[in-house]
Formats: structure tokens, sequence, C-alpha cells
């Protein structure tokens, strides 16, 4: 299986089921044909034998013929809810995954859209409105059989199809835009009602909610006006369809009754053509029903195509075995989706196993930005972070989540139990689950809560504290004992005896051998480093032991003066930088870090 056609092979392997619903399309077409003609002969010969018995028998068994061809119709219906059970099974978790891997990604296109494009796939496919695509190649075998009953009936139908699919078109036409354009702003609305529920305090709090609800109602006039005049104008035209149809029965009968009073064709001939153009239009009128169904779905095909090409399975990846933790960045240059401008350049250092680092830096120096790089949320833009000297992206997520912790800046914690957010959602091995929670010294605190670990923490950890859910992401972090750990400002929330269970739990991870990379500005915190990197502008500016590069930074403070100006050049990364200049590392860090803080 190609990557390039991964939707279409998985649509092929659903082709025998495809091809049992159009084998049962066909047995219903051409019984369509069979009680047709012998309708014909039956009008024929009642108008003949003027005999009732022979009249209700064939009636009887015309009617047989129509309830055979009613059973096949559910039997089709039922075969395409089997594609739709195929399709869920192939397809529905590489669709998840690939939506999840293509936000991941920010992809153009929106990959949000995944699931929905898949519903849209599913729903066109095994939906009433591909029996047109099935009855569509039968409807030429109808207008022959018209034009053999007599060519002017033949060419009053076929001139009938052509009118109702110019309709159809024109449907198409008149709607198209509104439509879209009403897609478009309902889409953005559902966005920022989705925005204004999560940031619902802050709304409550500053009396937003009036302001929202007008912004709201604006928007939402825009829609249903849009809608509306789509609604119209497809109304419009639903109405000339529907009178066309009518019309042209009519015309049929009428023009058949002619034919019949000048002894051009039978009575019966007239009931036949009749029932053969109802069944010869019927797809095209499907059609037109279910066009736009199937522009969505076309549509929906193509994008759900290019996200599964853009992102690759999960499990072609060579997965080395567990690293010992050393870290490495090489040569790192890391653009922020949606941004021109890199956020890291030129960064590189390496970090040996079982070491401690303190990152530290001004806001917006690109410090989250090089945590989501090794922990492997982001890829380098160019270069390359490795782990024990393979580059992180050869090892799966899934893999490589069990050998290294992250603590997000914004800790985001999930919708379950306690236990289930620190167990990361996997086998709940209670042991474990203690075991990293008393690591990250957050067990007393658990205990403490209503339900022990088995609280249920709401949305987003809704149900605790900031500093609770900080610590309840330290455990998660240090769950299953990782090689590498990465928390970004792990104290951001946290009192003194949190911000205490912080170093504890460090330091206990330094016992075990596990690679810390912590990025804070508290003293406290940084106590517990053996190696400080300052970043200044998406570069290094000092790396090198503790002491060394606080020393550098708060050195300033005596030394200031007239210094500042003269040395701001020549910041370049490597080790702590003993000719610094001080006045500069004073500007960069000093925000943060003062002189009596520093240790
Ligand atoms: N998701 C994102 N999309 C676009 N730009 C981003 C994104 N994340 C970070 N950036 C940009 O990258 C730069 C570095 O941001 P980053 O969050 O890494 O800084 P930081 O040093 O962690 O700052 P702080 O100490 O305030 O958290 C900033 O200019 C920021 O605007």
């Amino acid at each position: 299986m190609t990557k390039k056609s991964e939707l279409g092979a998985v649509l092929a392997t659903c082709r025998s089921t495809f091809v049992m619903a159009a084998v049962f399309s066909s047995v219903i077409n051409l019984l369509m044909v069979v009680p047709s003609l012998y309708m014909m002969q039956v009008y024929d010969r009642v108008l003949h034998s003027h005999s009732e018995a022979t009249l209700f028998m064939l009636t009887l068994i015309t009617v047989g013929l129509l309830g055979t061809m009613s059973l096949l119709e559910v039997f089709r219906s039922r075969i395409l809810v089997r594609i739709g059970g195929r399709l869920d099974q192939r397809l529905g978790e590489r669709v998840l995954a690939a939506q999840f891997s293509g936000s991941l990604k920010r992809l153009d296109g929106n990959p949000e859209q995944g699931m929905r494009d898949f519903d849209t796939v599913r729903q066109f496919l095994t939906g009433s409105g591909i029996f047109a695509f099935f009855d569509a190649p039968w409807a030429p075998l109808f207008l022959a059989i018209i034009f053999l009953l007599h060519p002017l009936l033949g060419f009053f139908a076929l001139a009938g199809g052509a009118v109702l699919l110019v309709l159809a078109f024109a449907n198409n036409a008149v709607t198209k835009k509104p439509l879209a354009s009403a897609g478009k702003v309902s889409s953005a609305l559902s966005g920022a009602i989705d925005s204004s529920m999560r940031n619902a305090e802050v709304i409550e709090a500053m009396g937003m909610f009036q302001n929202f609800r007008r912004r709201w109602a604006v928007r939402q006039g825009d829609v249903l006006r849009l809608q509306a005049q789509a609604a119209d104008r497809a109304g419009i035209v639903m109405g000339l369809t529907k009178f066309t149809r009518l019309l042209l029965q009519t015309a049929m009968l009428g023009g058949g009754a002619w034919l019949a009073i000048h002894e051009q064709i039978s009575a019966g001939c007239i009931i036949a053509a009749s029932v053969l153009m109802g069944r010869a239009l019927a797809p095209v009128e499907q059609a037109i029903g279910v066009w736009k169904q199937f522009l969505g779905a076309r549509v929906s095909y193509r994008r759900l195509n290019g996200l599964l090409q853009a992102t690759e399975r999960a499990d072609s990846r060579s997965n080395p075995p567990r690293p010992e933790g050393s870290v490495s960045a090489e040569n790192i240059r890391a653009i922020p989706p949606g941004r021109d401008m890199p956020s890291l350049s030129d960064l590189s250092f390496e970090l040996p196993s079982g070491q401690v680092l303190g990152i530290i830096g001004p806001s917006g120096a690109g410090k989250s930005t090089l945590a989501r790089l090794l922990v492997g949320a982001w890829r380098p833009n160019a270069g390359t972070i490795r782990f024990d000297g393979s580059d992180i992206q050869s090892w799966n997520a899934e893999t490589r989540g069990t050998f290294v912790g992250y603590l997000p800046q914004d800790v985001e914690l999930f919708d379950g139990t306690v236990a289930e957010n620190i167990s990361r959602f996997g086998s709940m091995d209670g042991e474990a689950i203690v075991a990293a929670a008393k690591k990250a010294d957050v067990h007393d605190l658990i205990l403490r809560l209503p339900q022990g670990y088995d609280t249920p923490i709401g949305r987003g950890g809704s149900a605790l504290s900031g500093g609770q859910r900080q610590r309840i992401g330290l455990a998660r972090a240090v769950f299953g004992n990782p090689a590498i750990v990465v928390l970004d400002e792990p104290n951001s929330n946290l009192d003194d005896a949190g911000e205490a269970a912080l170093v504890h739990a460090v330091s206990q991870m330094k016992a075990d051998g596990t690679t810390v990379i912590i990025i804070s500005h508290r003293p406290s915190v940084l106590s517990a480093t053996d190696q400080i990197l300052l970043l200044e502008a998406g570069k290094i500016r000092l790396f090198g032991s503790r002491a060394e590069v606080l020393a550098t930074v708060t050195r300033p403070v005596v030394t200031a003066g007239g210094r500042a100006g003269d040395q701001r050049s020549g910041s370049h990364a490597g080790p702590a930088r003993q000719d610094g200049s001080p006045a500069r590392d004073r500007q960069t860090a000093g925000h943060e870090l003062t002189e009596q803080q520093a240790v």
C-alpha cells in the first residue's frame, strides 16, 4: 500500500461490499423492467379479454414482484451499513492519528477537520445518495425500452431527463455562494463560542457576556440571512423540479394516449412507458438531491487524502533501544508555526546523562520552544536533537513517551481521575502510580483529596488548584521512571512547600540517574542544577556550570558601571564566558535573577 493512496486502498478493501450493493441494484433494476413490461401485458390482455379473474391474478403477481424489489432495496441499504463498519475499522483510528499529528504540526488546511471529513465521506458512501450512482447506469436501458415502445416517447423521456439535469445545475449554481459564505461564518462562530466557553470565568468576572452576546447575534444574523437566501433559491428550483416531473408524467400519459388513439402503441404501453420513465429519471432526481452531498464528500475525500499523505504512519520508525539519558542539540533552528522569524537559531549543546540542566532567560527568549523540541513535541526546522546519539525522531511518540517525562508551562491535565492522569491514561499499575506520586512528593496531597487517587479532576483539571495541577503534572512527568525529564517552569504556581517538594523531587531524580532539564528563574530550584544555559533572543548566551553562569549573571551590580555598552557584541554559544559582558548579562537575566536571589 503506498502512502499516496492510503484512503483509496482502504476503500478498495470495501470493494466486495460495494460490488454486492451494485449487484443488488442491478437485480432491482432488472426486476423493474419485468413488472413494467408485465403490466403492459396485463392491461392489454384485460382490455381484450374483459376477464376480472385474469386482472386479479396478474395484479397479484405484479404486486409480488414489486414487494420483492422493496426487500432487495432493504438488503442494499444493509450492505452499505456494512461498508461503513469496515471503513471505521480500517481507517477510523488512522484518521484520528493523522488529525492529531496534523494538529501537532499545525499543518495547513485545518487538520482538526480530519474526523469530520472522515464522517462526511463515510456518510455519503453509506447513505441513500450513493444509490443514484448505482442506478444511473441502468437509465439508458430504461430509455432504450421506451424508445422501443415508441421513438417519440423515447425522445420525450430523454428531453425530460435533460431538463431535470439543467435544473440540478441551476440549483447548485444559485445556492453555492450563499451556502459557502454561511459555512465560513458559521464555523468561525462556533470557534468563537468554543473559546468563550473555555474562558467563561474571565467573561463573567469582567462582565463581558453582553458584548459577546451582541457579537454573536450579529454574526448569527449573517449566517441565518445567507442560509435563508440559499434556501429561498433552492426552494424555487425544487418547486420547478417538482412541477417539471409532474408535467413530464402527465405529458407522457397524454402523449401515450394520443399514440394509442392513433393505434401507434397498445394501451398497455402507456402504463409501461410511464413506469419506465419514472425509473429512468429517478437517478437524475436523486442526483439532484444528493449533488451537494456528493460535492462535499469529494472535497472531504481530497482533504483527507492530503492529511493522510502529510502525516506518516506511527509505526514506521526504527525505535532504537531506551537511551541512558544523554541529550545533545546540534545546530538547532526552530520557527514556530505561522511565524517567519526563528525562535531559536544556531543552538548547540551537550548534556551528559544524569545531569540536571537549568535553562534561564528573559520572556520570549525561546525556553519553552527548546523544551518542546527536547521532548519531540515540535520538530526543529534545521538541526537534530539526540538522545544517546540517536535522533529523537527515530522513536515513535509512544515508545519515546516511555522514557521521556514532560511538564509543560500550561500543565494541561485531562478529564479523568488523578490516577489516570498520573499513569498517562495507560495501564493502571497502582504501585507505579503511587511511586510516581511519592517521587513528585504529592502522595500526601492526593490522599487529602475527596476520593484520593480516584478523585475525578474535571475538564482540564478544573477541580484542582493551580499548584495541585502542577504537582500532579510533575507526578505524571516522572511516571515510569523516565530517563529524561523536561520541566517547563514547574514552580510557577507553587508555594514554598510545593517548591521544596519540587527541589526534593529533582534531587531524587538526580540520585536515580535521571537527566533533568528544568526551566526556572527561582534560585531555590536552580540550586538543584549542575549546569545552566542562559538563552537570549533564541541563542545561547551562556552555558556552563551553575556556579560559573550564576557568577557571571549576578556580578554586574559591582562591575556594571561604564562597561555595559562596549561589551554588547560577540556573544556566542559555548561554555560560561569568563570574559562575559556583565552589564548585558545582567540585562538579559536580571528581570528574573537578582544577586540576592542567586545562589
Ligand atoms: N505556538 C506558537 N506559535 C507562534 N509563535 C510562538 C509559539 N510559541 C512560541 N512562539 C514564539 O516564539 C518565541 C519564543 O517563545 P517561547 O515561549 O519559547 O519563549 P519563552 O522563553 O519560553 O518565554 P516565557 O519565559 O515568557 O515563557 C516568542 O517570540 C513567541 O512569540
